[in-house]
């Protein structure tokens, strides 16, 4: 892989239990185990990929979900490029909860443009035939919160969960090229005698 990659820093926050470090185990190693552990903390794994042309060092940060383990997952909210708020489709409650863990990040990674960060909803565990969230309710969720892409996965099955990631990097360079080009116009406004010009920042 090229020397030139960037290096994202991506964070699964979620109910406990909603699958998170096997999203990211099936992610990385390929690997599911229907016996998983909850994690106490962080834990982090990284994978090289390339997306859209641009290679990519995903730092994918996986947290402990539970809240009694709160205090030991908080910091390393910072710097987080992305964050992927999961639930899983068998339990609403988990659903439920989206909201509070879209203002346990805001507020503890510092986000100083919330409207703008990039999140991305994963609804996994859909393999499962007992489901308590409807695809149309969960992507109601996300218009109604920021417009936030929407992915249903299954970490057991390997469903989308590629595809899942793929997106939270595009994500991620979307808002990029969003800076670089209203950098690039106010380059341009120095330079420019109007003073009506817009700016999209
Ligand atoms: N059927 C099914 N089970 C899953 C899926 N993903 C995870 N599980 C199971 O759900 C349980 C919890 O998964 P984890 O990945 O440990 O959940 P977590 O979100 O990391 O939980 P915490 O570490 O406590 O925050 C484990 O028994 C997994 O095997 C899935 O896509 N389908
Ligand atoms: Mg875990």
């Amino acid at each position: 892989m090229s020397g030139k990659s960037l290096l994202l820093k991506v964070i699964l926050l979620g109910d406990g239990g909603v699958g998170k470090s096997s999203l990211m185990n099936r992610y990385v190693t390929n690997k599911f185990d229907s016996q998983a552990f909850h994690t106490i903390g962080v834990e982090f794994l990284n994978r090289d990929l390339e997306v859209d042309g641009r290679f990519v060092t995903l730092q994918i940060w996986d947290t402990a979900g539970q809240e009694r383990f709160k205090s030991l997952r908080t910091p390393f909210y910072r710097g987080a490029d992305c964050c992927l708020l999961t639930f899983s489709v068998d339990d609403r409650q988990s659903f439920e909860n989206l909201g509070n863990w879209q203002k346990e990040f805001v507020y503890y990674a510092d986000v100083k443009d919330p409207d703008h960060f990039p999140f991305v909803v994963l609804g996994n565990k859909i393999d499962k035939l007992d489901r308590q969230v409807t695809t149309e309710e969960a992507q109601a969720w996300c218009m109604e919160n920021g417009n936030y892409p929407y992915l249903e996965t299954s970490a057991k099955d390997d469903t989308n969960v590629a595809v899942a990631f793929e997106e939270a990097v595009r994500q991620v360079l979307a808002v990029e090229e969003q800076l670089e080009h209203c950098m690039l116009g106010h380059a341009v406004d120095l330079h420019s005698s109007s003073k009506s010009g817009s700016s999209c920042c």
